[in-house]
Formats: structure tokens, C-alpha cells, sequence
């Protein structure tokens, strides 16, 4: 085979272009990136050689080899992991197949326009392999695919493409080689990446529990020794390679609780998952008894960009005696808690079993339910002790529990039991998020029901005509202002024997004395314009589900609301986007009879209903009450018309 020359995709180029002209300051995380590939593709080499012997080539002595030449001014990293062959090496260091990298693409554009550096970006998004060019001129990458006998040679200057060409590779696995920047060598170097001791300590600092020896050569200048091992007076001295492993591999969750420092677990954390920040919240336990496990868990500080994404891969690294045995196994923690991070580490786990059928083990689910219980504890407790650190982490995952409410109702599990009293929401009282005990707490005795609106933002819900009476008897409304919020509620029904009911919908159910005689009242209203009610809906067609004389409205003429049954307008709105249009609220028409407009109307009215202006009242009432609600009417400009005409009159 000829070598050949590619383009790098396009999107690759751009990131290559930011990487190289980085606004990155630290640059030294090339070295963490590189060796975690590298580790990575050894764990896929040691899962495939369980099934498959053949494959190892008789070398399951795993390691990474770092090599430092000066006077080439390079560093290669070598590992003896899973290799590429030349369509791996293409898809793999030549696109970028995530579809995350496009959103951080995105946002380091915007951190740069915003002056910012940008540098948390890159531990968040994992752009990898690419980080390297930070610090080379050239990059060549020397790979052989385990099972396969062609080794490949990929090379990139990064100047928009790279070649490829046939070569010779004895060990299976991935040899990298950096030519480096001039900044990046050399005694003068700001950062001398030549320099073993200066590896050695990025190793130490980044690296330090990868599972697999880090080596790296160094040179040793020594007396020499007589045959007693006595060093010889006078001989001057004399040098030795020595190889030594850089990292300890020790497996920090396996230490004492006591001896480790915070530190070391934010270390832990942000080199095991790549995270610039340190973790929210760290879980370490070890549990003795019918099942032994120890599990290390993290939330981290920020959620992921892509958290409810389906590119998201959640789960938690399993191990069994200290050995890996796999990444992300889903089937540990339930959905809801798909943020959390880290590890077990079981004997119970049999090493030998297939993937799948570890999977559903029983050890597994045992251990499973065990993590989600004293997840549920800790978080209970830090609402309790510590609410400004449980407000941080509502901040970022309160969504994940609310989905997880809602997801019970397809999975029938006892998610509502576990999560009701972990939710907070803000309220018309005040700025400020409570949860619903407390929304119970402060219900007056009358109150029966726990009100919410549904809105954009707390301006949006404000301004609903419904909330004026509401807000006039001192009645505290939850703000729902995430998409998810109704259908969560939906699902729970009630709390604490109490209904959820939205201000929009239905009756409201005050039963106040005043409200009880507003009812009776309104009946009374209604009795006597039974005409105009019955000709409005008439008039209105199917546009409405039905037409009101309305008890909650104080100075707004009109609004709209939906019944009780069925979805409300904010989850149409909901379903629409979703591509779901047929599920619709059913629109009710609730008129204010205490405002000028509605003795307007019943003046118009006695001229009978087929009159152009009744016609064009009622047409306007509904779009008035539509915009309210933030919808579209269905022909706006036909509205905008008839206002026009009505003001130039
Ligand atoms: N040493 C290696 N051996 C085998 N494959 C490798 C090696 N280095 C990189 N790769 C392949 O190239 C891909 C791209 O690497 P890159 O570092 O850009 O992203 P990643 O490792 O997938 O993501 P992240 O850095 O977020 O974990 C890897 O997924 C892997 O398939």
C-alpha cells in the first residue's frame, strides 16, 4: 500500500486549530490523556483475550512505556493494549464521531469571546488524543491490532491532514510519538517534556492509579561496585539503564477511610474521569456481611453537558479483588441516578462469567440496591444538615430525580416513596426553594390542595391572570418552570394526603367562606346568562371544550384553562416538541363577569349571536386568553386586523 494522504473531517480541523493556538494554559494534561487511551485500549485487549487466548500473542504482561529522547526531542508512549488497524486509525484519530465535541466546539468559542480561558472545557468534553498537538509538531502513531498482522503508520503535522501507510510493528498495541514543540524540550524549555524526573512527576500527580505499570527508563549513575556490593574508592562512576515504574497502581477505595486525604480523592476522581473540577460529593464504603463490596462514589461538581442525552453513558466501573473488570455497567444504580460516578469493588463478582450474565446477577443487584439506599441516605441527610450544599446539587441533578419520578410510572418501581421529600421547588411566596413538607407546612387548615403554575420563569407565571386571587388570599403557589416539573406531579398525584392541582386547570377548590359565596355567586351569573354562554361556545366552535362564567379571575377579562382530565397546555406544548401533537389540552373559555368587558359582550348579545361584532368579540376574547396562556392564535394576522379596526373606531 502506497501511503496515502487525508483530509481530517472538518469539524477535527477546527479543533485542531484551537488545540494548536490554545487558550489553554495547561498544556502538561497531554500526558494524563494519552496514557488513559492507552489503558483503555489494554482493558479491551485483557476483556477480549478472557474469550479469546489467542489474541494476547502469549503477552498479558500489560504496560505503558514511556520513552524520552533528547536529542530527537520526542516522547513516545507505548502501550501493549488493543492496537488500530488503518480503518480504526482513520475513524478513530481522523473524525470526531462524538457528537459532544460539536457542543465544545461550541462553548470554547463562547468562553473565548467571553474572555474566559476556556480551561474546564477540556476535561468536561475529553477531546483526548488531540490535546497532544498542544505540545508537538508532528504526531506519528505506530499501531498494531491485536489478532492482525499489518501494522499502520498515521501521521499528522496537523496542518489539516494526515498520512497513512503500511509499516512494521513486532508487539500488538499503539506506540505514539511526539516531535515536540521547541517550547517543549531542551534545558531552557519552560517545560521539558524529555526530562524523565519531570515525566515522573506528571505521572505521579495524573496518573498515579492507573491499573497497569507506567514505565519509564532511567539512567543511573553509580560507583561501581567490588563482589562484596561495596562500592569501589576511585573508579569514577558508571551508567545504568534502570527501568521503573512510575505509578503506584495502589487502589486508593481499597485504603482506609482514615488515612486518605480529601485530596487524594479529588485526584483520584479527576484522573479516573477525566473532570477538571474536584467532585460535589465523595462515598466511600465498605460493607461486610452477606455481601462484601467497597464502593468509591462521586457526584460530580457540574453536571454533564450531555446528561440527558442519549450519547451519555452512564454506570460505574467494576472490579473484583482490585482487578478491572468493566466500565460503566449500567445495571447497578437506577436511572435517576445516572449522574454518579466511581466504583465497586466485589469478591463476590466472579471474574470468569460472561459480561451479561454478570449483569443480572444476584450479587450485582443486591450490591445495586444497597448503593441506591445509602445514596438516598446521604442526600436525605444533606437536606437536613446541610441545605445550601443540597441546593447546589439540586441545582445541578434535581431534573434527574424528577425524571426518575416521572419514569416510575412506566417502570412501576417505588421511585415517588423514595424521592417525594428530596424535591424542591420555589414558590409565589418567596425567591427561594422548599421542599413539599414544608409547602405543607404552611398551608393554611382550609387549604386542601397544593397549588402550582406552570411558566417559562417566575415572570411569566406572575403575570397569569389566574394567580392574581390566589395571590390575593395569601394561598402559596410551587412554581413549576422545568418542562418535567407537571409530569412529575402527575405521577405523584399527592403529597401527604393533598392533591396537586394547577392553577390552570378545572375548579380550584378553595372552600373558604368567601370563595364558597364567589360560587355561589358565579352559579347565580351563570343562571342568568345561560344565552350568552351558550352562544359564545357556539360562536367559538371547536376551538373550546366549553365556555365559563370564572370564579378565580380578579382584573383580567378572560383566561383559559384546561380540564382536569387530560394533559394541561404547558405539556401539550411539551408533547408538541416532542413530535406527540395529538395530545391536547382541552381548552375551557372562563369569563371575568366583574370586568366592563362582560357587560360590553351582553349588549352586544342583545342584538342576537350572529352579528359581525359578537362574532368578532368572542373571536378576540379567545385569542386574548391564547396569548395569555403564551400560544399562538391560529391566525394572527386576522387578529391583529381586527384589533385595528376596533381602535380606529
Ligand atoms: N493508545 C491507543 N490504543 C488504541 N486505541 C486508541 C489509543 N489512543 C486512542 N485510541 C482510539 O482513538 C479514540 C479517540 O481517542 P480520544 O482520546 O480522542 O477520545 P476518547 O479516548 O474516546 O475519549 P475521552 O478522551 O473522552 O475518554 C479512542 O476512543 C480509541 O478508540
Amino acid at each position: 500500500m502506497a501511503k496515502e494522504t487525508h483530509q481530517f473531517q472538518a469539524e477535527t480541523k477546527k479543533l485542531l486549530d484551537l488545540m494548536i493556538h490554545s487558550i489553554y494554559t495547561n498544556r502538561e494534561i497531554f500526558l494524563r490523556e494519552l496514557i488513559s487511551n492507552a489503558s483503555d485500549a489494554i482493558d479491551k485487549v485483557h476483556f477480549e483475550g478472557l474469550t479469546n487466548k489467542d489474541l494476547l500473542e502469549g503477552d498479558d504482561q500489560y504496560e505503558i512505556f514511556l520513552v524520552p529522547d533528547a536529542d530527537s526531542h520526542t516522547l513516545t508512549i507505548s502501550d501493549n493494549g488493543l492496537g488500530m488497524n488503518k480503518d480504526d486509525l482513520m475513524e478513530n484519530l481522523g473524525t470526531i464521531a462524538k457528537s459532544g465535541t460539536k457542543a465544545f466546539l461550541e462553548k470554547l468559542q463562547q468562553a473565548k469571546e467571553g474572555g474566559d480561558t476556556g480551561k474546564d472545557l477540556i476535561g468536561q468534553f475529553g477531546v483526548g488524543f488531540y490535546s497532544a498537538f498542544m505540545v508537538s509538531e508532528k504526531i506519528t502513531v505506530v499501531s498494531r491490532k491485536a489478532g492482525e498482522k499489518q501494522a499502520y503508520k498515521w501521521e499528522s503535522t496537523a496542518d489539516g491532514s494526515y498520512t497513512i501507510e503500511e509499516c512494521e510493528k513486532e508487539k500488538r498495541g499503539t506506540s505514539i510519538t511526539l516531535t515536540l514543540l521547541p517550547e517543549f524540550y531542551g534545558d531552557k524549555a519552560e517545560e521539558n517534556f524529555t526530562d524523565t524526573y519531570k515525566l515522573q512527576s506528571l505521572v505521579k500527580k495524573y496518573s498515579d492509579y492507573v491499573r497497569y505499570p507506567i514505565k519509564m527508563n532511567f539512567v543511573v549513575e553509580e560507583q561501581p561496585k567490588d563482589a562484596d556490593g561495596k562500592p569501589i574508592e576511585g573508579a569514577g562512576t558508571i551508567k545504568r539503564n534502570e527501568v521503573r515504574t512510575l505509578n503506584s497502581m495502589q487502589p486508593l477505595w481499597a485504603k482506609n477511610k482514615s488515612e486518605i486525604k480529601p485530596e487524594e480523592y479529588d485526584e483520584f476522581y479527576q484522573n479516573l474521569f477525566h473532570d477538571w473540577e474536584r467532585p460535589m460529593e465523595v462515598m466511600h464504603n465498605k460493607v461486610e456481611g452477606t455481601i462484601e463490596y467497597t464502593s468509591l462514589l462521586f457526584f460530580p461538581e457540574h453536571a454533564p453537558y450531555n446528561l440527558y442525552h442519549s450519547d451519555y453513558e452512564p454506570g460505574l466501573q467494576l472490579y473484583s479483588r482490585h482487578v478491572f473488570i468493566m466500565d460503566k455497567c449500567k445495571d447497578l444504580l437506577p436511572e435517576y441516578l445516572r449522574f454518579v460516578k466511581g466504583l465497586v469493588d466485589s469478591p463476590d463478582f466472579s471474574l470468569n462469567i460472561s459480561r451479561e450474565l454478570l449483569q443480572q446477577s444476584r450479587e450485582l443487584k443486591l450490591i445495586g440496591k444497597n448503593l441506591e439506599k445509602s445514596i438516598l441516605r446521604q442526600l436525605n441527610t444533606m437536606l437536613k444538615k446541610d441545605r445550601e450544599k443540597y441546593e447546589k446539587f439540586w441545582a445541578q441533578y434535581g431534573k434527574s430525580l424528577k425524571i426518575g419520578i416521572y419514569g416510575s410510572a412506566y417502570t412501576g418501581t417505588d421511585t415517588v416513596d423514595k424521592l417525594k421529600d428530596l424535591l424542591l421547588f420555589t414558590t409565589s411566596k418567596e425567591d427561594k426553594l422548599i421542599t413539599l413538607k414544608e409547602y405543607v407546612e404552611h398551608m393554611p387548615e382550609n387549604q386542601k390542595k397544593i397549588y402550582y403554575a406552570t411558566g417559562k420563569d417566575r415572570a411569566a407565571i406572575d403575570s397569569l391572570p389566574q394567580m392574581e386571587l390566589l395571590r390575593d388570599k395569601g394561598i402559596e403557589v410551587l412554581y413549576f418552570l422545568d418542562n418535567v416539573d407537571e409530569f412529575a406531579v402527575e405521577v405523584m398525584r399527592e403529597y401527604d394526603g393533598k392533591p396537586f392541582h394547577s392553577i390552570s386547570r378545572g375548579d380550584l377548590g378553595l372552600d373558604d367562606v368567601e370563595s364558597q359565596e364567589v360560587k355561589k355567586e358565579t352559579e347565580n351569573i351563570t343562571k342568568t346568562n345561560e344565552d350568552l354562554i351558550k352562544d359564545i361556545k357556539e360562536t367559538l366552535g371547536d376551538k373550546v371544550a366549553d365556555v365559563k362564567i370564572s370564579s378565580r379571575l380578579k382584573s383580567s377579562a378572560v383566561c383559559l384553562v384546561a380540564d382536569e382530565q387530560g394533559p394541561s397546555f404547558a405539556m401539550e406544548q411539551v408533547f408538541a416538541e416532542t413530535n406527540n401533537p395529538m395530545f391536547k389540552a382541552k381548552r375551557i373559555l372562563e369569563i371575568n363577569p366583574k370586568h366592563d368587558l362582560f357587560a360590553r359582550l351582553q349588549n352586544i348579545h342583545e342584538a342576537g349571536k350572529d352579528t359581525q361584532q359578537f362574532k368578532d368579540y368572542c373571536n378576540l376574547l379567545y385569542a386574548q386568553a391564547l396569548l395569555i396562556e403564551g400560544m399562538m392564535p391560529e391566525d394572527p394576522a386576522a387578529i391583529a386586523n381586527k384589533i385595528a379596526e376596533l381602535m380606529a373606531k
